[in-house]
C-alpha cells in the first residue's frame, strides 16, 4: 500500500513512506519542533514527516488550511489529550460546527474592546507592579523568571476568567503552589503513551506511573472547581459570560472551559516573556533593551499598545520563540484537497508549525535566526509578515486570548524596563534556554530562568534621554 500512496509525490525522508516511529520518537524526547523544521531546511516548505502526515510553511498552505471556510479544516484526535472533566471545551471541539457554536459564546470576552476596558486593564497592571515588586526584592541577587512569569500570567488569566476570585500567587504562597502544579507538569511521555497506544496505557498503566507520570493537577481542579460555580463575578469575566442562562451549559462544562483557559494563559504567556526576556538580557540585545526604556522613558504617559519599539519587541519574540511552536493537526476533507500544487486525499493530516512559518521563508524574514526588532518596523513588505506570523495560529480558530496575551506581555515590559536593566545570572546556560516541547507548547528545557535586575538610577536615567 505504501507504494501507491497518493503522499509519494511529496519530499521527505525515504522511511516517512513506511513508518512514523521516527517522528514518535521525536516526540517522546520533547523534540519534535526541531525534528521538523530540520526536515523542512532539507526538503523544502512542503515536507512529508509520516506515511499520513505532511507539513507546510507557505502562507498559501496556512490560508487553505487554518482559513479556509472561516476555520479551515476540522481538528485530528490529537487534542483528545487535552479533554478536560471528560468534556469538549471550545479548544477541543473537532468539528468546526460544534467550535462555532462556542466560540460565539465566548468570543466577545476576549475581544480588544473588553480586554483595554478599565477594570480588566487596571488587573493585568497590579499583576505587573507586583512582578515588579519581586525584581525589586531581587536586586543584588537574582530571580528565577521561569516560576514568577507564570505567576504572573496565571495571576492575569484567572483575573480575566474570574475577577474578583482570580489568584495571587505573585504575593500568596498557596496560589503560587496551583501555578507550579500546572507549570511543572510532566506528563508528556505518558500521555503520548495513552494517545498512541490506549491498550498498552491500559495495562500497564500503573507501572508506567514510575517512569511517566500522569497529569495530575489536584491543586488546580479544586481552585477551578470552587471557583467556577461563583455567580457574581465581574461583568468583564468569562465566568460571568459562561453563567447566562440562555447558553444551557452545566457546571462541569463551565469548569472544564475555565481550566482550559486557564492552562492555556499560563504557559503560553508565561514562556513567551521568559524566553523574551531572556533574549532582551544577552549582550547581544544590550541595543534593543536601551532603545526600548528610551522608548519607555520618553512616552511616560502613553497606552501600552501605542509604543512601535516595543510593539516590534514582542512581535520579534513571538517570530523567534513561539510559545506553540508546533504543528497544529487538521484532516484533509473527504474528497480530498490540493495544497501548494500536492494532491492530498481526504483524511490526511496536515499542519503548519509556527517557529518554521516564521523562519523558512527568508525573502520575507530574512536572517531567520537573529532577533531583530526592527524588521518590524521596516514599513516594506509589512503584509506579507504579519500574514506569516503564525504564533498565534490563523483564521477562526487562532487564538482567542490574543489580545489578552499581548496586552499581559507588553504591560509586563513596559513597567519591567522602566525601572530596570536585565542581565543573565551566570549559573544560567545556553542548554537551560533550550526548547523542551511538550505537547503542542515548548518550555525552557531546564525550567529555570535566573536573571539580575539593575535598578536604572538618575544618572542612567538622564543619559539615556540624552
Ligand atoms: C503569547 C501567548 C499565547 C500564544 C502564543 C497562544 C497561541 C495559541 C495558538 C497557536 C492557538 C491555536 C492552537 C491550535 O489550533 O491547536 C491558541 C488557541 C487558543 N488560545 Fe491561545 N495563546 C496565547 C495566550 C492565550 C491566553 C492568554 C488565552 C486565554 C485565556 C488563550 C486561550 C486560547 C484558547 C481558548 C484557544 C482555543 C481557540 C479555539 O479553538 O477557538 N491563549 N492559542
Amino acid at each position: 500500500q505504501a507504494f501507491l500512496s497518493p503522499l509519494n509525490k511529496i519530499p521527505g525522508p525515504w522511511y516517512t513512506k513506511f513508518t512514523s516511529l521516527p517522528l514518535k520518537w521525536r516526540e517522546f524526547r520533547a523534540e519534535r519542533t526541531t525534528h521538523v523544521h530540520r526536515l523542512h531546511l532539507r526538503y523544502g516548505p512542503t515536507v512529508r514527516i509520516a506515511p499520513n502526515e505532511v507539513a507546510f510553511t507557505s502562507m498559501s498552505a496556512v490560508k487553505e488550511i487554518y482559513c479556509s471556510g472561516g476555520s479551515g479544516y476540522d481538528k485530528t484526535e490529537f487534542y483528545d489529550m487535552f479533554k478536560v472533566y471528560g468534556r469538549r471545551t471550545m479548544f477541543t471541539t473537532l468539528n468546526k460546527d460544534h467550535h462555532a457554536k462556542r466560540k460565539r459564546i465566548l468570543a466577545d470576552r476576549y475581544a480588544n474592546t473588553n480586554i483595554v476596558k478599565r477594570p480588566s486593564l487596571d488587573g493585568i497592571s497590579e499583576r505587573a507592579a507586583n512582578f515588579v515588586q519581586r525584581c525589586a526584592e531581587s536586586v543584588n541577587g537574582s530571580l528565577d523568571l521561569y516560576i514568577y512569569l507564570h505567576s504572573y500570567a496565571f495571576d492575569c488569566v484567572t483575573h480575566h476568567l474570574f475577577h474578583p476570585y482570580g489568584a495571587d500567587s505573585l504575593r500568596d504562597i498557596k496560589d503560587e503552589e496551583i501555578m507550579r502544579e500546572v507549570t511543572f507538569d510532566d506528563s508528556l511521555q505518558n500521555r503520548l503513551i495513552g494517545y498512541y497506544s490506549p491498550t498498552l496505557h491500559k495495562i500497564f498503566g500503573k507501572i508506567l506511573y514510575f517512569f511517566a507520570k500522569p497529569r495530575e493537577t489536584p491543586l488546580a481542579d479544586d481552585f477551578i472547581l470552587g471557583t467556577s460555580s461563583k455567580t457574581d463575578t465581574a461583568p468583564f469575566t468569562l465566568l460571568d459570560r459562561l453563567h447566562e442562562p440562555v447558553f444551557e451549559l452545566d457546571e462541569l462544562d463551565i469548569a472544564a472551559e475555565c481550566l482550559d483557559h486557564m492552562a492555556a494563559g499560563i504557559d503560553t504567556t508565561g514562556d513567551g516573556l521568559c524566553f523574551l526576556m531572556w533574549e532582551l538580557s544577552q549582550p547581544s540585545s544590550a541595543n534593543h533593551q536601551r532603545r526600548l526604556r528610551e522608548e519607555l522613558l520618553a512616552n511616560p504617559g502613553a497606552s501600552f499598545d501605542k509604543l512601535p519599539f516595543l510593539d516590534a519587541v514582542v512581535m520579534e519574540g513571538l517570530r523567534c520563540f513561539p510559545p506553540i511552536p508546533m504543528s497544529l493537526p487538521r484532516y484533509v476533507p473527504d474528497g480530498g484537497r490540493v495544497i501548494d500544487g500536492y494532491s492530498l486525499p481526504g483524511g490526511a493530516i496536515v499542519s503548519c508549525q509556527a517557529y518554521s512559518v516564521q523562519r523558512v521563508d527568508e525573502s520575507v524574514f530574512p536572517d531567520p535566526n537573529t532577533f531583530k526588532p526592527d524588521r518590524w518596523l521596516d514599513g516594506m513588505d509589512d503584509a506579507e509578515r504579519k500574514r506569516l506570523f503564525f504564533a498565534f495560529s490563523n483564521g477562526g480558530r487562532g487564538c482567542v486570548g490574543k489580545h489578552l496575551a499581548l496586552a499581559e506581555m507588553k504591560i509586563l515590559l513596559r513597567a519591567v524596563y522602566s525601572k530596570f536593566n536585565t542581565v543573565p545570572d551566570k549559573t544560567m546556560t545556553m542548554t537551560d534556554m533550550e526548547m523542551s516541547d511538550q505537547l503542542i507548547s515548548s518550555r525552557p528545557l531546564g525550567q529555570r530562568c535566573l536573571l539580575s535586575f539593575i535598578p536604572i538610577n538618575e544618572g542612567a536615567n538622564s543619559r539615556s534621554q540624552q
